[in-house]
């Protein structure tokens, strides 16, 4: 309802930018913000036409490619694809990561995000069979464990 659909993109009208307003399947999506599927971006992926995927967001960096300090050959080797590991595997600086603004051309399509895990820190499960071994509560230690490793 409200949709259109150009190209494999998606966008309606309603609703903010924020990803917690971002809900559902791709009928329910964001006012200008653009949806678009694994498929859709995995075709951009030539040194005339790269996108990227860092954290759900997509980036069209075409013309950033030879202005990157890391060389262009590292981000072809990702174009077309989600590029979130590898860039984080370097430690990109804040400034690095205020760049990716400015080639944002819209967000992953809720459909094809990876599931993320729970995160459940084992500091935060130690802490948590002290305080019931102290208060003399049953002891879950095997339920802790279980939390952060699932
Ligand atoms: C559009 C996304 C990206 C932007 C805006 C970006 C930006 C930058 C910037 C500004 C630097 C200089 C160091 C810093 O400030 O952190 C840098 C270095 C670097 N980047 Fe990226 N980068 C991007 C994606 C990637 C990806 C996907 C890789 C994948 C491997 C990568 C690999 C590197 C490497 C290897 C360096 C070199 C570090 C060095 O020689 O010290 N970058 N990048």
């Amino acid at each position: 309802m409200g949709e259109e659909i150009n190209d494999n993109l998606i966008t309606t009208g309603s609703g903010t930018a924020s990803d917690s307003s971002i809900e559902g399947n791709g009928d329910e999506v964001d006012g200008g913000v653009k949806y678009y599927t694994l498929e859709d971006i995995r075709v951009h992926n030539m040194s005339n036409d790269t996108w990227l995927i860092i954290h759900n967001k997509v980036y069209d960096i075409t013309g950033f490619l030879e202005e990157h300090p890391g060389g262009e050959e590292v981000l072809l080797e990702q174009a077309g694809a989600d590029a979130t590991e590898s860039f984080e595997d370097v430690g990109h600086s804040t400034d690095a990561r205020e760049m990716l603004q400015q080639y944002f051309i819209g967000e992953l399509h809720m459909d094809d995000r990876k599931k993320e895990k729970p995160k459940v820190s084992l500091i935060a499960c130690l802490i948590n069979v002290g305080i019931r071994q102290n208060f003399g509560l049953s002891c879950s230690i095997p339920f802790n464990f279980a939390s952060f490793w699932l």
